[in-house]
């Protein structure tokens, strides 16, 4: 079993007992309840030129413990002072020691819009997400079949949350096209097995219409990374570790823009 089977798998586990707290039918209203988004993610990432997506990441699967100390609120409005387009926020408690309540915090006192970094397998994790103040949601194409991920979009659409739908390969962004993905991102980290090439985000993305907002995520770690992965048409980079590790968040996002 991979480690994103066990994640789907464990994600599975972690809805069951939420819904023993909060029904399904309670959680729907509630989000439905809200004040419709703006699709504020999506937006964020339509400015011209590169967007940045930095996330908020306690520990991960393939790295273990990135920040023992880990004062979320003050990296958060740290990324935003520093010119973030949106922050990722990491919401999974087992491998990436992530918290609903980091998120529902962070949303609260950030202004620019702030993804839900977790493992969605029920539509209950979307209405929730709603509920925690995010504007947008992780699809991996890996755990779900292309039915979910259309389904899944159009409750994204009904409560004006974006979809962020995450592609591996080939057959993967292609199934994101045909169940109606209007933002791909594509990990460069295989979470099959860790490995990292950002080769990947340039090879997908010939595929993918340029209507289509690109995002490439995972192992981003210098300037010329970024111009890299700026000239083969992404429009967006999601940086995790590069800037969990740097004391001087402000001054690391200023480097990473630097050669742009
Ligand atoms: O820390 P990195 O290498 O900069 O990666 C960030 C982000 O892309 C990574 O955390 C990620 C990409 N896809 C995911 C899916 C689930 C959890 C985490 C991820």
């Amino acid at each position: 079993m991979t480690i994103l089977d066990q994640l789907a798998g464990y994600a599975k586990e972690r809805v069951l007992e939420a819904k023993k707290k909060m029904s399904f039918e309670e959680m729907r209203r509630q989000a439905l309840g809200l004040p419709k988004g703006s699709f504020s993610f999506e937006q964020a990432l339509k400015k011209p030129g590169m967007s940045f997506i930095c996330e908020c990441k306690k520990a991960s699967p393939s790295k273990g413990l990135i920040a023992p100390d880990f004062p979320y609120l003050i990296i958060a409005e740290e990324y935003e002072a520093a010119g973030a387009d949106a922050i990722s926020v990491l919401t999974e408690p087992k491998w990436f020691l992530g918290k609903d309540e980091y998120l529902k915090e962070i949303a609260a006192t950030v202004s620019i819009p702030c993804l839900r970094k977790d493992f969605t397998v029920d539509e209950y994790m979307i209405y929730e997400a709603k509920c925690l103040g995010a504007s947008a949601v992780l699809l991996i194409c890996a755990i779900l079949s292309e039915e979910q991920l259309r389904e899944y979009g159009n409750i994204c659409d009904e409560l004006g949350l974006s979809a962020l739908v995450e592609a591996h390969d080939e057959a993967e962004a292609l199934k994101a096209l045909r169940a109606g993905a209007r933002i791909i991102g594509v990990n460069n980290r295989n979470l099959k097995d860790f490995t990292v090439d950002t080769e990947n985000s340039r090879r997908l993305r010939e595929l993918i219409p340029p209507e289509v907002l690109f995002v490439s995520e995972s192992g981003v770690k210098t300037g010329e990374d970024v111009k890299r992965l700026r000239e083969m048409g992404a429009n967006a980079v999601l940086i995790g570790e590069t800037l969990m590790r740097a004391e001087d968040k402000k001054k690391k996002l200023a480097e990473l823009k630097g050669s742009l």
